[in-house]
């Protein structure tokens, strides 16, 4: 399978590694950890009920967390696949990418406990601006859509 490869995030320095969505140094997060494949990302993840909305279903708010930070590790990887660097072969991720916008489409509740996969895919890199297309999905049932607006930064 995939987990073979390191997680994007896996690969961010230890000092940018506390993203309660994602910073594997953030024993209390997350810890969301998105792969690349070929040329889409995939991530996933397990709700508990203490991210209960209505009983059996998951609150928006880690619907949004889930793809923001999907959103940010899928950017970062397909701007560093457009640039030709080889993430099998780098201990830290060069590119670093922040959240400008994101856009959220609940499109049907989103269910308790079961695994829910995120993928992730490129539409367009211009300048400094990295926009990807997200689903959520539970049980092959896409239950939200997103669309991340992910700026690369400065060093
Ligand atoms: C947090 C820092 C650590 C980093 C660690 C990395 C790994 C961490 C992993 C954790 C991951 C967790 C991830 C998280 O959750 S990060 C937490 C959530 N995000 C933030 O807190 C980011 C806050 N915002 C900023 O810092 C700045 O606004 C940024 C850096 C985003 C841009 O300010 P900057 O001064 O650099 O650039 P610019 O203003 O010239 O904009 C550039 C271009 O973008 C366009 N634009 C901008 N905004 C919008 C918008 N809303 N809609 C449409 N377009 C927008 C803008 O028009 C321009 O386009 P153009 O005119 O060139 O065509």
């Amino acid at each position: 399978m995939h987990h073979k490869r390191k997680a994007i995030q896996d690969l961010y320095p230890d000092e940018l590694a506390h993203c309660y969505g994602c910073g594997k140094n953030n024993p209390d997060g997350h810890q969301l950890k998105t792969y690349l494949m070929g040329d889409e990302t995939i991530a996933h993840f397990t709700p508990d009920e203490k991210f209960t909305a209505i009983p059996g279903s998951v609150y928006g708010g880690l619907v949004a967390s889930l793809l923001d930070c999907h959103g940010t590790g899928s950017a970062a990887a397909f701007a560093c696949l457009a640039e030709n660097i080889d993430l099998e072969n780098v201990a830290i991720i060069p590119i670093r990418c922040v959240t400008a916008s994101l856009k959220v489409d609940f499109k049907v509740p989103t269910p308790m406990g079961k695994k829910l996969e995120l993928k992730g895919k490129l539409r367009s890199i211009e300048g400094r601006k990295i926009l990807v297309d997200m689903t959520l999905s539970a049980e092959g049932i896409v239950c939200a859509t997103g669309e991340i607006l992910a700026i690369k930064l400065k060093d």
